[in-house]
């Protein structure tokens, strides 16, 4: 029977997560497989820097994106839209990944059309439902939805077996970003010119160590961006760190990190960077401070230490591997512990250990499997 599988993305982390499982089933050139890609364009900018790099082109652009789009409005057109969409293209099974509303959205309304749906990095639990929010809760819908559920990890696996998922319709992949990482990661070492780019950073702070930032987590606007930039700035007091920050462009955290630090000299804000920059910049720093998912899972591959400015993670492998700690958005926490690892050589060669446990690179080789061999 004739498969056609419908890939939707929306944000720039499941175009990073999905791209190596959309070129892998596309490497198989299978006659009795249709590969359609929807793009929602929840992230507009953000989505496309990746879409271009990977060579991927949307067969259909919802491009849903608006200004100051409220979680509510977002979710309404994403789920009528992608409604309509499956309407038209009638695919026999929908594949998500990830948590976002692009995720949770198009789990629903495939339901809604009785397609079975694929949930790509499945099983990821932090427990708390506003911590990430909402990103807790829209797994949660579509782990509840799917039939094939790709867990990134062990703990993942064990994660949906205790909400009573079937043994069989789970399957522990790695992660899909790992499978990225290698790519991007072999692209900048096979061409010098990428990491040039950085060379104007290595010579401002050569001697320095680069303490790479991102930040732009729900939980984090207001209060917490506000610690984090108090936390920064006493980090700053020393003249031996430089910090390089690509900056998210909400405005809740762009422009509190553009008022306070664009004219020191001492901090590089730069615009949010295509994967391959980034992955370079990740190579050149001496540790990362992040709220962001993806970053948690890339960092280890390079032996960085990551200090997670969040409460709670659903990634506490890296916790127990020692390549990462939580310090939450905590004035006292993110200073302590950068001190401790810039101070310490023992601590920071305990976390740069250069293991990675969220995956091996061959994540879309054994998901692809599953969706062929179903
Ligand atoms: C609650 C939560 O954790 N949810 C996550 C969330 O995503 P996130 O927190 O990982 O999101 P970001 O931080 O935006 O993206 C990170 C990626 O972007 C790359 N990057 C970064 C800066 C830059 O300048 N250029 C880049 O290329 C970077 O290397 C990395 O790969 O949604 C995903 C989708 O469902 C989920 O998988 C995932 O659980």
């Amino acid at each position: 029977m004739q498969k056609h599988f419908l890939i939707l993305l929306g944000t720039r982390p499941e175009a990073i997560k999905l791209f190596p499982v959309i070129n892998r089933l596309k490497s198989e050139n299978r006659k009795d497989v249709a590969i359609t890609v929807c793009a929602t364009a929840q992230h507009r900018q953000l989505l496309d820097q990746v879409l271009k790099l990977a060579e991927v082109i949307p067969d259909f652009d919802l491009d849903i994106m608006t200004s100051n789009q409220t979680l509510d409005h977002l979710t309404a057109r994403l789920l009528a839209q992608i409604g309509d969409m499956l309407e038209k293209v009638r695919p026999t099974r929908v594949i998500v990944q990830g948590d976002t509303a692009t995720a949770m959205t198009g789990a629903l309304s495939a339901y809604y059309h009785r397609i079975p749906v694929s949930h790509v990095e499945a099983g990821l639990r932090s427990g708390d439902i506003f911590a990430p929010w909402p990103e807790e809760v829209n797994r949660k819908i579509v782990g509840s939805i799917a039939d094939q559920h790709f867990a990134p990890t062990e703990r993942a696996a064990q994660a949906l077996r205790s909400e009573n998922i079937p043994t069989n319709r789970i399957h522990v992949t790695g992660n899909t970003v790992v499978d990225a990482l290698i790519l991007a990661k072999a692209r900048v070492e096979g061409d010098p010119t990428l990491s040039a780019r950085w060379n104007e950073i290595r010579q401002c702070h050569g001697n320095r160590r680069i303490i790479l930032v991102t930040c732009h987590r729900r939980e984090n606007f207001g209060g917490g961006v506000l610690n984090i930039v108090a936390a920064l700035e006493t980090i700053l007091a020393r003249e031996d760190v430089a910090v390089v920050l690509p900056v998210h462009p909400n405005p809740n955290v762009r422009d509190v990190f553009v008022s306070r630090f664009s004219n020191h000299p001492r901090v590089v804000l730069i615009s949010p960077q295509e994967y391959t920059d980034f992955v370079s910049l990740l190579s050149l720093s001496y540790l990362v401070l992040t709220d962001s998912g993806g970053v948690q899972e890339e960092a280890p591959t390079f032996g960085k230490p990551v200090l997670v400015m969040r409460d709670t993670t659903e990634r506490p492998e890296g916790i127990e591997a020692g390549t990462a700690r939580l310090v939450g958005a905590s004035h006292e926490r993110i200073v302590g512990e950068t001190f401790r690892l810039l101070d310490d050589d023992e601590i920071y060669a305990s976390m740069a250990r250069s293991h990675n446990p969220f995956g091996d690179g061959h994540a879309s080789e054994r998901i692809v499997k599953v969706l062929l061999d179903a």
